[in-house]
């Protein structure tokens, strides 16, 4: 779950960009890019790190144009010390074109080999975003009409792109001289959102990850991209979008209302605050029902993320919400870090425990999601270590039991704690008194309480069912060894990259 940002502006873009990734940091911590065009050239500055890290002063100002595009990146595939791998990702034919990527392709090893041996063209990283961008590529080369790119072939292209990727993608793309292309796999598993902002020059148009960079950078939310839709803008500002694939089946990620999203966020016509306020909802009820002598002094959230389901089930419940946990704000979020131990290192750089709130008590932690297990371990020892007389666990998601392939970094069972454990036995892998998990159903029930228009959701994590239809068991146990090894040693490394390109501008 990268985050991507896509303006055609009528000033400047790079500062505008810039905040836009800011807004989007949670979506992706290990690297960040820029990417803007004017008249026809490229400019782009890219590396790993934060997004403050990566830009300096220099960098922000050869990003000219009032066109442009970014990335903060939270790898699914490759790996995350590499800054070979870090986006936009460009290629010089044909036209010129710039592409960020959020999702996971599933087909991207056979899309690999198609390209080399049919498109050839060469595919010089482990990244699957490489590869969709010559996909497209090979697509727009194929659909343009002689020298002349315009609307129809752009849009014929993605219909191709359609056809031979599968997973997930919503992606941000330059054309150099045209405009702005962003697109949406047919089932709308990553989110994507379009925003306008009238000025007197004219309209300026923002696509983004999520409606929160709109809000922040002051445009007006119009709308979600709709699953398999392709929406251009041209470099004068005309807008234009199509329904590009033959069918879609929207089903957008579950996770991102459990934990990726902000809560300031609306995807799909979703307030993921709501969404998850309502978690809370379902989950007290749950616990009362299931539990009703169960004896808890207070409820304490475990920051950032379970925050709103943790308010909501003390009140629920009759119970006092307590702030037991201090966060350092200067960490980033534990779950997308990559590699073991430096986020099992950073649960305890990050959170502190008031002991007030935990002597003697009978505490009930509350988290969005137990994933690896990584914080829940270390939360239940603080509490204890801070006084708590019991520590019960809720999670405001079900059991986390299967990898994900479709752009959260969680591809091996193995590293999952619920992966062929009992509740029971999860519980007491965390040590502690009590765990009770969010039910599937009431989790499907929270979200579409707030849009029922949505009858699908991609919760393959939750269930195994994969909505690509694509995900066999020999293609799980072929990405955990793949990822397992690009994996090793993803600890960091220092690497910017500029490039400063001329393209041709005679579309
Ligand atoms: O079981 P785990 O593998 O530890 O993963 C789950 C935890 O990771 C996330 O927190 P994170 O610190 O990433 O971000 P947050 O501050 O938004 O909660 C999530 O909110 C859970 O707390
Ligand atoms: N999380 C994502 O969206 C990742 C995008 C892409 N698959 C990468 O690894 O860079
Ligand atoms: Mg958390």
């Amino acid at each position: 779950m990268c985050g991507i940002i896509g303006v055609v502006a009528t000033s400047p873009v790079n500062q505008l960009l810039y905040d836009g990734l800011l807004v989007l940091q949670h979506r992706g911590q290990d690297a960040a890019g820029i990417a803007t065009s004017d008249e026809g050239r490229f400019f782009m500055h890219k590396g790993p790190g934060l997004v403050r890290d990566v830009f300096r002063t220099r960098n922000m100002r050869n990003l000219v144009g009032n066109v442009g595009i970014g990335h903060v990146r939270y790898p699914t595939a490759g790996s995350a010390c590499n800054p070979a791998e870090a986006q936009p990702f460009y290629v010089n034919s044909p036209f010129g074109l710039l592409l960020a990527h959020n999702g996971n392709l599933t087909n991207s090893d056979e899309l690999k080999r198609e390209i080399f041996l049919s498109d050839l063209r060469h595919i010089n990283t482990n990244s699957d975003s490489e590869v969709l961008l010559n996909v497209l590529a090979h697509e727009l080369q194929a659909a343009a009409n002689g020298f002349k790119l315009d609307a129809d072939a752009v849009f014929r292209a993605v219909a191709n792109v359609h056809r031979r990727c599968r997973g997930a993608y919503a992606a941000v793309v330059l054309i150099a001289g045209f405009g702005l292309l962003a697109f949406r796999d047919p089932h709308g598993i990553r989110p994507l959102v379009v925003g306008r902002n009238e000025t007197e020059q004219g309209p300026e148009w923002l696509v983004a990850s999520e409606s929160v960079a709109l809000d922040v950078l002051g445009y007006e939310m119009l709308r979600d991209v709709a699953p398999g839709e392709a929406i251009l803008i041209r470099t004068d500002g005309e807008f234009m979008s199509r329904q590009c694939a033959p069918a879609t089946v929207q089903a957008p990620c579950m996770f991102e209302y459990v934990y990726l999203a902000r809560p300031d966020s609306i995807i799909d016509g979703i307030s993921v605050y709501e969404s998850r306020v309502k978690m809370g909802e379902y989950l007290a009820d749950k616990l009362r029902r299931t539990h009703p002598q169960l004896e808890i002094d207070v409820v304490i959230p475990i920051p950032d993320s379970s925050r709103p389901a943790a308010m909501e089930m003390a009140t629920r419940l009759g119970l006092p919400y307590r702030e037991g946990f201090v966060k350092n704000r200067y960490i980033g979020r534990t779950f997308i870090m990559p590699g073991q131990s430096v986020r099992r290192k950073s649960v305890r750089q990050k959170l502190n425990t008031i002991p007030l709130e935990f002597k003697g008590k009978r505490v009930l932690l509350v988290d969005d999601s137990i994933v690896r297990g990584t914080t829940s371990r270390e939360i239940v020892s603080m509490a204890r270590e801070a006084g708590a007389k019991k520590v019960y666990l809720a999670s405001a998601a079900p059991p986390v039991r299967h990898a994900n392939v479709y752009g959260i970094d969680m591809p091996t069972k193995g590293e999952l704690i619920a992966a062929g454990r009992s509740e029971e036995e999860i519980c007491r892998e965390i040590g502690a008194d009590g765990l009770f998990y969010q039910d599937i159903d009431d989790l499907k029930a929270s979200v579409r309480a707030i849009n029922p228009t949505i009858s699908h959701f991609e919760t393959s994590c939750f269930d195994g069912c994969y909505v690509t239809g694509d995900i066999t068991d020999e293609y799980l146990y072929g990405v955990e060894n793949q990822r397992g090894q690009a994996r090793v040693g993803d600890d960091g490394e220092d690497g910017q990259l500029d490039l400063n390109l001329v393209t041709s501008s005679e579309q």
